[in-house]
Parts: C-alpha cells; structure tokens; sequence
C-alpha cells in the first residue's frame, strides 16, 4: 500500500550554491522523496496524504559515514593514546583475535544505534563477521554498505578462506534488506596483503562487479614502508596492482605527493577523510584543500569507534570545517557548505549510490530533522553554518531511512537500546575475561 506524508512549515538544507536553505514544503511517497519546494503543489494536500508538522526543525539529507568498523566500539577507551601501528598490533588486534559472532552483533548494534541516533543514515562497514552487520543492518533499518575486510598476512590457504568468505558475503548480501545492504570487496591495506593476494581480490571485485575499498597511507610509517617493500608509494603501488582498475574508495589519503593526487583524481578514486582519528592517532592532517581542487570526491568516515571515539558525523563535519583553515590559514578553506556536503552528498557519491545525499524529487527518503528550537540555533540566520559549526548529534529529533521513521524524538523506533547497552557491556566483560 501506498503512503504519502506531507511535511508543512519546515526549514530544508536543499544546498543549492545559490539559496542552500528553502522554508516549504516536502512531500514523501514511501521510500521517495516526490516533492520539495517552497510552494504546495497542486493537488499535493489530497485525500490520504498524511501531514507533518516541519516548524522548528531543520530538515538534512541523512548524515553518511564512509569508513568505519562498528564492532570495535566494544574497544572504545581501551587503548587510547597510542600510535597507529602501536595500538593496531599491541591493542586492537589481539581483541579482536578473540571477538565471536555475536561480539561483533553487539558491537555493531551499539555503533549503529549510536550512529541513528545521531542522524547518520548510510554508514560504511569493513570488518569480519560481516553476517552479523548484515543482521544489524536489516533489523535496524539503516542503509549499509558492507565489506568483508580482509588482512593477509596469514598462511596462503588461511587468505583464500578469507576471500572466500568475503566474495559468499558479499554474493548474499549485495541488494538484501530492500537493496538497503550493498556490498564492496576490501583488502585491508597494502601493509598488510602482499600484492599478489590485492590482485586476486581485484579479481574477485571484477568477477562480483563490486567496488573496492581499503586503507591507504595513513601513517607516514606506512608509506616509508610501502616504499622500502614494493619501491613505490601506495597510490602507484594499488595503481600496478589494479585495484583504481575499478570503482574504489580509500580511507584516510593523508600522505600524499602532488602526483598521488593527480592519480586518484584520474582514476576517480574517492578519498574517505576521517579527520577525528587521523588526529587521535597522530596520523597527520589529509590534503583535503588540494584533494578537492583536484576535482576529487572527498568524503567523511569517522574510523571504528575506539580511535575517535564516538560516531558523531556533525562532529566529522566541523573538523573537516576546522582543520583545514587552521592548517593552511586560510579561513576560506573547506567552507561550511562544503563540509556539509563531504557529510551527505558527496558520501553518497563515494558509497556508489545515487539516490541517496540530498533532499531532492525522485531521490531515496533518507533524511533527519533537527531541533532548531535551541539556544545555539539563534539567530535564525544561516542554517548551513548553524549545522556545521554549532549542531552535534544530540540536536538529532527525527531520522527516517527508506520513508520509515526509525528515530523518533530522539529514541530509536527499530532497536532496543536498554538491551543493547546491556549486551555490549556484558561482551566486553567477556572479552577481558577470555
Ligand atoms: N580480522 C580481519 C580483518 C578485519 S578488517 C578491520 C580491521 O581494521 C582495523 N582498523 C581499525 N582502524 C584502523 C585504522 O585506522 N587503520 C588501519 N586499520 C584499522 C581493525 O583493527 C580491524 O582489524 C581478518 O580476518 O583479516
Ligand atoms: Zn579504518
């Protein structure tokens, strides 16, 4: 059965460079956005059509996190303050050797309750166990992306079950939950999969016809690294081994020469900027200004959980608004319209989704409202800025994904978040004690 809703008396961040804010009407038809405008069209107030009450909300396109691993929030605040490398090998992976299935169940319903609730819609996801993302992911009603991350440095019949188990996740899940899931094939990083184990997952991507995500020189170890085994750089170094060969998205780019640049710009390879836990783990600051320039897609992933340390994407969208000018000095760097659209737009371009990111006819219903009525909303002057120097997740009201509500005055309809906490506790306990 149909449903049709008409929001009346909101604020909409349509973004358009030369008026990014309208006051009007939007009109939704089950997973579609039908109309938005400031004038009611014609017909559009008709029998059966539901009204909504827009006043004192601000209505965005839904918040996208390109880069993450939501299980690790089981591991927030357990090594803190560490380098990359450091806490990879000391903190994070000897935990993570230990987590189950339903660890990363857990986990992953924390992270994405969390990320709802603070209005992020699409969120990006390479881990293990990836089942149970999926699992979390329909019940949830977020919209996913997910991808089986796999490190190889493991004995040659350990990486074929790895990209095994990658490529039959990937075939079961790409399209499920309403084609709310899609899928990606990731090798974790070039430290961490010898060329030859790249290549065949390339291959696989091929075969599946799925894009391609990974991380990408996010330490300047790693680039030294990468240059000392393999002698070239890693953008040259995934070039020769194919993976820019088809559609791909990498996370963080932070180290990069003027060439590099010229490469992912020239393959469209989209950047995932992940400005919190590049600063946590002292990463470096990413060439964002110069990315952009270049005519690349740059987006916003807050990394997993336990080097950020929260999933707060109106947070990712300020740094990303801050850093830059305060690197470069100039304040005209990365201008809030632009952050903005590095959180919703251009996300959703990386993720290969072209219904989603903006509140536009014909486009995917993902979008959240905020609760304007505050003092660090005033003067009612430019929302655009309001949003990405003033909001957090906590002025989130409403989210709707795919037309359904799943975030209703701040509560989560799909999940219940009592047990939640609960369970993710009592998982971490688990892990400590194992
Ligand atoms: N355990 C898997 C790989 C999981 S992919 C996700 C991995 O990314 C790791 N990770 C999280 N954040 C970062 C980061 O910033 N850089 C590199 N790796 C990260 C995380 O610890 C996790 O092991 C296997 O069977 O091969
Ligand atoms: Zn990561």
């Amino acid at each position: 059965m149909s449903r049709k809703w008409l929001i009346k008396n909101g604020t909409f961040a349509v973004m358009n460079p030369e008026k990014p804010v309208i006051n009007g009407y939007m009109l939704v038809e089950n997973d579609r956005i039908l109309y938005i405008g400031e004038t009611l069209p014609e017909g559009a107030e008709g029998e059966g059509v539901e009204s909504f009450d827009g006043s004192g909300l601000l209505f965005l396109p839904g918040l996208v996190n390109t880069h993450g691993h939501a299980a690790m929030s089981l591991l927030r605040g357990y090594g803190d303050d560490l380098a990359l490398q450091v806490w990879l090998q000391e903190k994070m992976w000897p935990m993570e050797a230990k987590f189950t299935s339903e660890d990363v169940y857990h986990g992953t319903a924390l992270s994405v309750l969390e990320m709802l609730k603070g209005g992020t819609t699409t969120f990006l996801d390479m881990y293990d166990h990836m089942d149970q993302v999926g699992k979390v992911a329909q019940e949830s009603g977020i919209r996913a992306v997910l991808t089986r991350g796999v490190i190889g440095l493991c004995p040659p019949e350990v990486q074929t079950a790895k990209l095994q188990d990658a490529v039959s996740f990937a075939k079961q899940w790409h399209g499920a939950a309403d084609g709310r899931i899609t899928a990606m094939m990731s090798p974790h990083a070039p430290y961490t999969c010898p060329p030859d184990y790249i290549e065949k997952i390339v291959q696989a991507a091929h075969d599946l016809d799925l894009p391609l995500h990974t991380h990408m020189s996010e330490t300047r170890a790693e680039v030294e690294q990468n240059v000392r085994d393999y002698g070239v750089r890693p953008v040259e170094h995934l070039l020769k081994v194919g993976l820019f060969s088809r559609p791909s998205l990498v996370a963080h780019a932070v180290h990069l020469t003027d060439e590099e640049i010229a490469i992912l710009a020239e393959h469209h390879v989209g950047v995932s900027h992940n400005p919190g836990s590049n600063l946590k783990l002292a990463s470096g600051v990413a060439r964002v200004v110069d990315l952009l320039k270049a005519g690349v897609t740059v987006s916003l992933g807050t990394d997993g959980p336990a080097s950020n340390n929260n999933l707060d994407m109106l947070e990712e969208i300020r740094l990303a608004a801050l850093i830059h000018k305060g690197v470069s000095g100039d304040p005209t760097a990365v201008p809030a319209l632009e952050a903005l659209k590095m959180g919703t737009e251009y996300g959703a371009k990386s993720l290969f989704l072209p219904e989603v990111g903006r509140l536009e006819a014909g486009m995917k219903a993902d979008f959240i409202a905020l609760n304007v009525e505050q003092a660090h909303f005033l003067p009612k002057t430019d929302y655009i800025s309001h949003t990405v120097y003033s909001a957090g997740a906590k002025d989130v009201e409403h989210v709707w994904v795919d037309g359904r509500q799943v975030v209703k005055h701040g509560e989560c309809l799909t999940l219940d978040e009592e047990r939640i906490r609960f369970e993710a506790q009592k998982a971490f306990e688990g892990l400590l004690a194992r």
